[in-house]
């Protein structure tokens, strides 16, 4: 099945709702909507500045999505500092980033929790980016296939072959982001088809074969080409990289296949 790569821009907790109206219209001007038609572009602001980016978004009909950086597990109540799926659905966010390795260690975020912020996020229409990836140890200790393959399974525990066909998978190496340490693109593919392997045992080869499955980890324009170039990588997910207008429209523009802008 042929699968549109994504480029997913996540900012992280960087720029205010003004930094990031400017930056939106930067990349919308540098990525004429020709590309769209061969990429999937969305960038992930803080929650503070999402509100400003479905303004510009809507009120300008750019064609770049936008999303959230983390969703609560729950759907409403006493819940002090969460901002729940629903909330995320009436500001048009297209995605959802659930389980970032910046969320599982600094935060405590096991598998259970990112699971159940999968299904929060599929609840409310929203697509789940749910990322996993191995710490410098398990890579050393050449156990990060399997190490991958269990958070995966973990993560997506007992949901339907239907809503597995929903979710994009991120796998980033921890020890890759940002170290500038990007993975080799034959270390991305060997993850990457590991995980498309699993999914397929979780719901169907069918529905494994139409699944984006991306990377990421200190991709940036000179190497997003290589990486998105093999068979089971379907795009990145950019933290750095998607801070710099030019830089993110050139290498959003690479994964579409040229010409630059
Ligand atoms: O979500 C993005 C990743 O953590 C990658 O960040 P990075 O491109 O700065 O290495």
């Amino acid at each position: 099945m042929a699968r549109k790569p994504l480029i997913a821009g996540n900012w992280k907790m960087n720029l205010n709702h003004l930094e990031a109206i400017a930056l939106v219209q930067k990349i919308a001007f540098s990525l004429p909507a020709k590309y769209f038609d061969k990429v999937d572009v969305t960038v992930i602001p803080p929650f503070t500045d999402i509100r400003s980016v479905q303004t510009l978004v809507e009120g300008d009909k750019l064609l770049l999505t936008y999303g959230a950086q983390d969703v609560s597990a729950q759907d409403s109540g006493a819940y002090t500092g969460e901002i729940s799926g629903s909330m995320l659905a009436k500001l048009g966010c297209t995605f959802v980033v659930v389980g970032h390795s910046e969320r599982r260690t600094l935060h405590g975020e096991d598998n259970d929790t990112v699971l159940a912020k999968t299904k929060a996020a599929l609840k409310n229409g929203l697509t789940p980016i749910v990322c996993i990836g191995e710490g410098l140890d398990i890579r050393e200790a050449g156990e990060h296939v399997a190490y991958n393959v269990e958070q995966l399974r973990g993560s997506l525990a007992g949901l339907s072959a239907e809503d597995v066909a929903k979710v994009v998978i991120a796998y980033e190496p921890v020890w890759a982001i940002g170290t500038g340490r990007v993975a080799s693109a034959a270390d991305a593919q060997e993850v990457c088809a590991a995980i498309r392997a699993t999914l397929g045992e979780l719901a169907s080869p069918d529905v494994a074969s139409g699944v984006r499955v991306l990377y990421g980890g200190s991709v940036n324009a000179k190497n997003v080409g290589e990486i998105v170039g093999q068979t089971d990588v379907d795009g990145a997910l950019v933290g750095g990289a998607s801070l710099k207008a030019d830089e993110f429209a050139t290498l959003s523009a690479i994964a579409a296949g040229g010409p630059l802008p």
